[in-house]
């Protein structure tokens, strides 16, 4: 198997994608991408990264400069029909249909990707998104929570094996934001590979298992979750003193220790993929000096941490 071929558990392969938009900005450079299926990815980057961009190239919208994509093993260029029936898309927006029922609107998106009508599936959807008792109301009349559970009652409406949700929790509220994740996670337990974006490092958290940065249209890294909290997370151990102290102490000079502005508590902070952590032989030093602690107690960074040190380590 050579380097370029997708990985057997992918369902979607880029290789090579680079997207020079007319303007002569490259909003993607040479990005290469397995998401593997059945996962929930999760590809976070600042604002005009290019998130959008790779989105609208797979799901068809956009076209490449340069690369492919596959879906399930079907181009989407040369096989787009089959590729893009595979894809459901949330977009960030609900741009038509004000006039149109939900129902009406659900049933029609099936129809476009000429899915014989299935009225049970639907009624199971729309059910499954508090949607079902407003099956008969316009589009223009719903709040704008109702109007994003259309938007995804329109993207599962032709039963898609892959579901792309861009910023599908920007601007809504808490319960509508764990409606999503809940149902995020029923889908991808029913076997629908997953791909958010998102500005919101919770909601990786959260939810994804592999996440995937990109900066500037290059894909800066691609891991699974716990492995890229564990390989770049740091830890700390807080160490509540009896007695304050003035200064960090000349012979503690060698230890990355950071004393607070009311000299009560010493941070040491430590790699989290080290053997050794150093915290026997500091406590062993401080116990030695005389300086001694009334509590302890240890965090490791979060996602939001390791994201902002990522982008910072690439400009
Ligand atoms: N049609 C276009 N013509 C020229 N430049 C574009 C076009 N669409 C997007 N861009 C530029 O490409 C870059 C990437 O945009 P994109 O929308 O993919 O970013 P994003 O990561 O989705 O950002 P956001 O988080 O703000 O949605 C931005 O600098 C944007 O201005």
């Amino acid at each position: 198997m050579s380097p370029n071929d997708p990985a057997p558990d992918a369902i979607v392969a880029v290789r090579g994608l680079s997207k020079t938009y007319k303007s002569g900005f490259q909003a993607l450079k040479r990005v290469d991408l397995d998401i593997h299926r059945g996962e929930i990815f999760a590809l976070l980057g600042p604002n005009g990264a290019g998130k959008t961009t790779l989105i609208s190239i797979i799901c068809g919208i956009v076209n490449g400069s340069e690369g492919t994509v596959t879906v399930d093993g079907h181009d989407i260029v040369r096989d787009a029909r089959v590729a893009r029936g595979l894809i459901g898309l949330v977009p960030q927006e609900l741009s038509t249909d004000a006039f149109e029922s939900v129902w009406a609107t659900v049933r029609f998106s099936r129809g476009l990707f000429g899915k014989a009508p299935n009225p049970v599936h639907l009624e199971r959807i729309l059910r499954e998104l508090s949607l079902w008792e407003k099956r008969d109301a316009k589009i223009m009349t719903l709040s704008g929570g109702m109007k994003r559970r259309v938007l995804i009652a329109k993207a599962l409406a032709h039963e898609p094996r892959v579901l792309f949700l861009d910023e599908p929790t920007a601007g809504v509220d808490v319960e509508l934001r764990h409606d999503m994740w809940q149902m995020v996670r029923r889908l991808r337990d029913a076997g629908v590979t997953i791909i958010l974006t998102t500005h919101y490092i919770e909601e990786a958290e959260e939810m994804a298992d592999r996440i995937g940065v990109i900066d500037r249209g290059e894909l800066v890294i691609v891991e699974d979750k716990h492995t890229l909290m564990r390989k770049l997370g740091k830890k700390q151990l807080s160490l509540q003193l009896q007695s304050p102290l003035a200064t960090v102490p000349a012979e503690l000079a060698h230890w990355p220790l950071e004393l607070s502005a009311d000299g009560q508590t010493l941070t040491y902070t430590f790699d989290t993929q080290g053997d050794d952590t150093g915290i026997a032989d500091l406590l062993r030093q401080l116990g030695g000096m005389g300086i001694d602690f009334k509590d302890l107690h240890s965090s490791e960074s979060s996602l939001e941490e390791i994201f902002v040190s990522l982008l910072r380590n690439g400009a």
